[in-house]
């Protein structure tokens, strides 16, 4: 270690206390720094010469799991090969194919987790070492630590019975409109839907089957792709930018607009998974992301920036406390302006919507798109940090991830995978915060507690009305709340931090059940007049595998360039 980083000797008294966390803030932020740039370096230029193989111990495992996840390819020619974004995951987005969506997702989940069948166990063996060194059971139990509450898995099974009937009547219904569309062949009504329908590699969210059933279809669409089509990526992100500082939060600063990577580039590999990075010098804030011009990457737009702008509130708190107050805050800043920018009014501000209309036809649809977005997410957010803490406390061994994983995946969001999976499979390995090892309950909280934060900024903010109809847009009272919350830091428990600013200490559905409230009578009502089953007690269903499949793959690919082709001829 270079001298100035070697620890002094301090008296153990006040003064030498003060002066030890001096020395540490400075030293720490200088490394911190160095890891950063380096991971930055890597993730903006994947060749092993960046990729850290040269630390012992399981660093290589990382980035090896994490350089398998991000270099995976499907290819249905040997000179074509398709790359998780954009490709794959367009074909996911946009395709009605029974068979290509198959041959899209089977192709995926074989090039992206087979190899970690058997990385993963050394890499779970490793992890679990150090933190039992730190006086933890596992790993599990250091992430769930962050969360300072004892009662933390029991809260959020509380949680999730509380929204579990609203996932059934939405499930019911989607599954209806699928069978309407792929027939009695693919789809069981009372059984789990096929994993690779849902509009989404991973099933995790359902917009993108939006259109397939849409509630009322002569009003303007509350999707707004196609209006974004003469967007670019930086005009995506100084309208973001624009909605932060309309609450008096702060502008990005002109580091962030040089250094960050807002584009694929066209030139090297990277990692295209999005992502906010603070370098903890109080100067330098960047994303990275592969943007594309659509309706839902503006939302994650949004949510990359709800961490700068947090990196941002807290930059001069102790290195210690540039944390979330719990990692579901850091989770949920972004995704509360989307709950904003994304109503019809707000859209139709930015000029996304020109002729919005409000009124009780246009709010079900409106509400519909909400919930494929926000409802269909939250069994995916519980169950996957529950097969990886039963991974690591050794529940679930390696000869059981891919049967346990699939349980999980059914029980919770009832789905099956469309063709036969075994243990040569390691599905989870698909999904990028397992190779890339990024814990993942904290999405679920955020989901929760976006929703909690909306209803207090919006009832500031003077809204009166439903609460999906709020816009905090340009509302200083609302920002000023904000502020504080990020400004915190992880300088206080999290739960003091919630109780001052909206007056509770604790995770609670009742805002997102609120919010969502009039879809889901409404889907109930629709469930009742087509008599759906609620679940799928058809538990162990799986669906038949295409005939002729995968053979005729090459009319698989034809549909693409077809696509293409419109695309350029109708430009
Ligand atoms: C250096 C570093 O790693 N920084 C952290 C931030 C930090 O810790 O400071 C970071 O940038 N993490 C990346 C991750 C990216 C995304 C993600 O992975 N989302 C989840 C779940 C989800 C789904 C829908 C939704 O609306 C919101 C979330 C998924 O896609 O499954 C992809 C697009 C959205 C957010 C992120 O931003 O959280
Ligand atoms: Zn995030």
């Amino acid at each position: 270690l270079p001298p100035e980083w070697m620890p002094g000797n301090y008296s153990s008294t006040e003064e030498g206390a003060i002066k030890f966390v001096d020395a540490y803030n400075t030293s720490a932020e200088q490394v911190t720094y160095l890891n950063q740039e380096a991971s930055w370096t890597y993730q903006t230029n994947i060749t092993t010469h960046n990729s850290d193989k040269k630390v012992r111990g399981k660093q290589p495992l990382n980035s090896e799991m994490s350089s398998i996840y991000s270099t995976a390819k499907v290819c249905p020619k040997p000179e074509e090969c398709w790359s998780l974004e954009p490709e794959l995951t367009e074909i996911m987005a946009s395709s009605r194919s029974y068979k290509r969506l198959l041959y899209a997702w089977e192709g995926w989940h074989n090039a992206s987790g087979v190899p970690l069948k058997g990385l993963y166990p050394k890499f779970v063996k490793l992890s679990n070492q150090a933190y039992v060194a730190d006086g933890f059971n596992d790993t599990g139990a250091y992430w769930r630590s962050w969360y300072e509450s004892s009662s933390f898995e029991n809260d959020l099974e509380v949680i999730y019975k509380q929204v579990q009937p609203l996932y059934q009547n939405l499930h019911a219904f989607v599954r209806r409109k699928l069978y309407n569309h792929y027939g009695p062949k693919y789809i069981n009504l009372k059984g789990p839907i096929p994993a690779h329908l849902l509009g989404n590699m991973w099933a995790q969210t359902w917009n993108n089957i939006y259109d397939m059933m849409i509630p009322f279809p002569g009003k303007p669409n509350v999707d707004v792709t196609k209006e974004m089509e003469k967007w670019n990526a930086t005009h995506m992100f100084r309208v973001a930018e624009e909605f932060f500082t309309s609450l008096g939060l702060i502008k990005m600063p002109d580091e962030f607009w040089n250094k960050s990577m807002l584009e694929k580039p066209d030139d090297r590999e990277v990692v295209c998974h999005a992502s906010a990075w603070d370098f903890y010098n109080r100067k330098d804030f960047r994303i990275k992301q592969c943007t594309t011009v659509n309706m839902q990457q503006l939302f994650t737009v949004h949510h990359e920036m709800g961490h700068i702008e947090y990196y941002l509130q807290y930059k001069d708190q102790p290195i210690s406390f540039r944390r979330g107050a719990n990692p579901g805050f850091h989770e949920a800043i972004g995704d509360v302006m989307s709950l904003s920018v994304s109503t019809p009014k707000h859209l139709a501000s930015i000029g996304l919507l020109p002729n919005a209309t409000n009124d009780p036809e246009s709010d079900i649809n409106y509400l519909l798109k909400m919930a494929l977005e926000k409802i269909a997410f939250l069994p995916f957010g519980y169950l996957i940090d529950q097969w990886r803490w039963n991974v690591f406390s050794g529940h679930t061994p390696p000869e059981r991830y891919n049967a346990d994983w699939w349980h999980l995946r059914t029980k919770y969001q009832g789905i099956c995978p469309p063709t036969k999976r075994t243990e040569e499979h390691m599905d989870a390995g698909a999904k990028y915060h397992i190779p890339g090892n990024t814990p993942y309950i904290r999405y679920f909280v955020s989901f929760i507690l976006q929703f909690q934060f909306h209803k207090k900024l919006c009832d500031a903010a003077g809204h009166r009305g439903p609460l999906h109809t709020c816009d905090i847009y340009q509302s200083k009272e609302a920002g000023k709340i904000l502020e504080t919350v990020l400004k915190s830091g992880e300088s206080k428990p999290w739960q003091n931090v919630l109780q001052e600013a909206i007056g509770t200490d604790k995770m609670s559905a009742s805002a997102l059940m609120e919010y969502f409230k009039p879809i889901i009578t409404w889907l109930e009502e629709q469930n009742k007049a087509t008599n759906e089953t609620l679940g799928w007690p058809d538990f162990n269903w799986v669906p038949p595998v295409p005939e002729g499949y995968p053979e005729d793959v090459d009319k698989v690919t034809d549909e693409l360039k077809a696509k293409a082709f419109l695309e350029e001829y109708n430009r």
